[in-house]
This record gives structure tokens, sequence and C-alpha cells, in this order.
């Protein structure tokens, strides 16, 4: 569970106070902004009665809202610019998030952009027989269970955002990083699977824009620098997590 904490401020500004109201918030944005207790925030204004506002502000923890920022330098000039508006606050209070939260399907998923199963299927069929005729990779695969690449599409898949057919036939995380573990990935092994799934994308047809590829690229990086960890002497058996779900970051889809 989180110590993050969502801090709810409601206000009830007069309309003429509402231009320096906004103006006194631009300058303390940058106040929140700068403190390291604050995940992110949003001033929003009612639309029908635009007398109301609701700020939002996510905290690290209510503790380090309470003795983190508020103890802080930053505090006193944050209050300094706000201080003329406490009297129109009507609720300032902090809620705990619950479980129940998600996103809707306003953004398509990676999955739904990549082309569903039958893009992941054409990419990782591609992608293996690519890695048996390569001479860096080829032995790391020796004896591949035939089924592999049909497993690997399921992960893929998952991750991307599409069914969970991976969990629900082979098993989580762990069941996945347990098979990377003794392996002992190098480096030029991790780069080739990197390099070759890239090949394998364009061979297999998934989309090539910018922002769909530069997702792609970033779980790839990040999964396989995860694959050459567990496969390393150090590594710990992992804790049984749910499948990671990757999004499209800072790039959302173009859809113009
Ligand atoms: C994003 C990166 C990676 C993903 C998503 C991934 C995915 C998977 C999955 C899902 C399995 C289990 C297949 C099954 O359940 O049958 C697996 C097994 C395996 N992976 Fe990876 N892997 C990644 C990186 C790597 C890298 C970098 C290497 C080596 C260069 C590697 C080598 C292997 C091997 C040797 C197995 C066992 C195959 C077998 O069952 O015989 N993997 N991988």
């Amino acid at each position: 569970m989180t110590t993050q904490t969502v801090e709810y401020i409601r206000y009830r500004i007069p309309a003429d106070k509402s231009a320096e109201f906004l103006s006194a918030y631009t300058k303390a944005a940058a106040l929140l902004a700068a403190a390291p207790q604050c995940v992110d925030f949003e001033l929003a204004r009612c639309e029908e009665d635009f007398e109301h506002y609701v700020l939002r502000i996510t905290w690290t923890s209510t503790e380090d809202h309470l003795e983190g920022f508020r103890e802080s330098e930053l505090f006193v000039d944050f209050l300094a610019e706000i201080q003329p508006y406490i009297p129109f606050i009507e609720e300032m209070r902090h809620y705990k998030p619950t479980t129940v939260r998600g996103t809707g399907s306003a953004v398509p998923t990676l999955y739904e952009w990549a082309g569903g199963a039958e893009a992941f299927a054409r990419l990782t069929s591609v992608f293996y027989e690519k890695v048996l005729a390569d001479e860096v990779l080829a032995p790391v695969f020796a004896g591949l269970d035939p089924e592999h690449a049909e497993h690997v599409a399921l992960w893929l898949a998952e991750v991307f955002g599409g069914p969970p057919g991976y969990s629900e036939t082979q098993g989580g995380h762990g069941h996945m990083v347990a098979k990377h573990m003794g392996r002992g990935i190098t480096e030029p092994q991790r780069r080739r699977w990197v390099n070759l799934i890239q090949d394998a994308a364009d061979e297999a047809g998934l989309p090539t824009d910018a922002e769909f590829r530069s997702a792609f690229l970033a779980y790839v990086e990040w999964g396989t620098r995860l694959a050459v960890y567990f496969s390393g002497p150090d590594a710990k058996p992992p804790a049984e997590q749910p499948v990671p779900r990757w999004n499209w970051g800072a790039a959302p889809p173009y859809q113009g």
C-alpha cells in the first residue's frame, strides 16, 4: 500500500477575487513544484459554478506534508502567496487512495496500437527465427521449448495492456523472471536480444511511429536489464508480483 496521500483543498472564491487568486497560485505553484514532498498537483475550476475551485496535491505521505513541507522555507513563501485566500477554504483534508482506480479507454493501449494478439505472435515468431540463426544468441536458446515464442508473445501482449494470457496460463511475474535465473546472460547477449527484437518488429510490421517505438524500446531495455540481473549470481528470487503494465510514458499516441 502506498504511503502517498492526496490533499484536497476546496475554495469558494468570490468572482471579483478570482483573477488575483489564480495569479497568486501561479506563483505558489513554483514553490509546490520545488518541494521534494510534492508528487504532483492541479488546481481545477468548477465549470458549473465559477466560484468553486479544487486544489489537489499528492504528497509522498501525510507526515512528509505536515512535518516536511510545512516546516520548510518553501512553505513560508508559499503561505505568503496564498494567505489572503485561507478564509475562502471550505475543506482541506488528506485522502488515502483506495484500490479502486484505473484508466479509461480514451487512449488506446500499446497492445491495441500494435495490432493485438496477432501482431505479438508475428513478432515473436520472426524474433525467435532470428535468435536461432544468430551466432551470439543461438547457444543461449539451444534446445528451446517449441512453445517459447508463443509464451513470450502472451507475456508481451499482457505487458502492453492486452489480456492476462500469460498470468492465466503460465504464471505471474515471478514465474517469468525465474526462467532467467542462473543463465548468466551477458551484456553482448542482452544487446543482441534488443537489436533483434527491433529488427523483428520491423519485419513483423509493428507500427513504426515515434511514440509506439519509443515506448516499446523502453520496455525492452527495462525487461532485458532485469533479465540480466536475475540471470546473475547475486540475484534473489523475486517476490511474486503482478505482471508489469507498460504504457505510453511521456509521449502519448499521436491521433491527428
Ligand atoms: C524484455 C526482455 C525479455 C522478456 C520479455 C523475456 C521473456 C521471457 C519469457 C516470457 C520466458 C518464459 C517463456 C515460457 O514461459 O516458456 C523467457 C524465458 C527465457 N528467456 Fe527471456 N525475456 C527477456 C529477455 C531475455 C534475454 C535478454 C535473454 C538472453 C539473452 C533471455 C533468455 C531467455 C531464456 C534462455 C529463457 C528460457 C527459455 C526456455 O524455456 O528454454 N531472455 N523469457
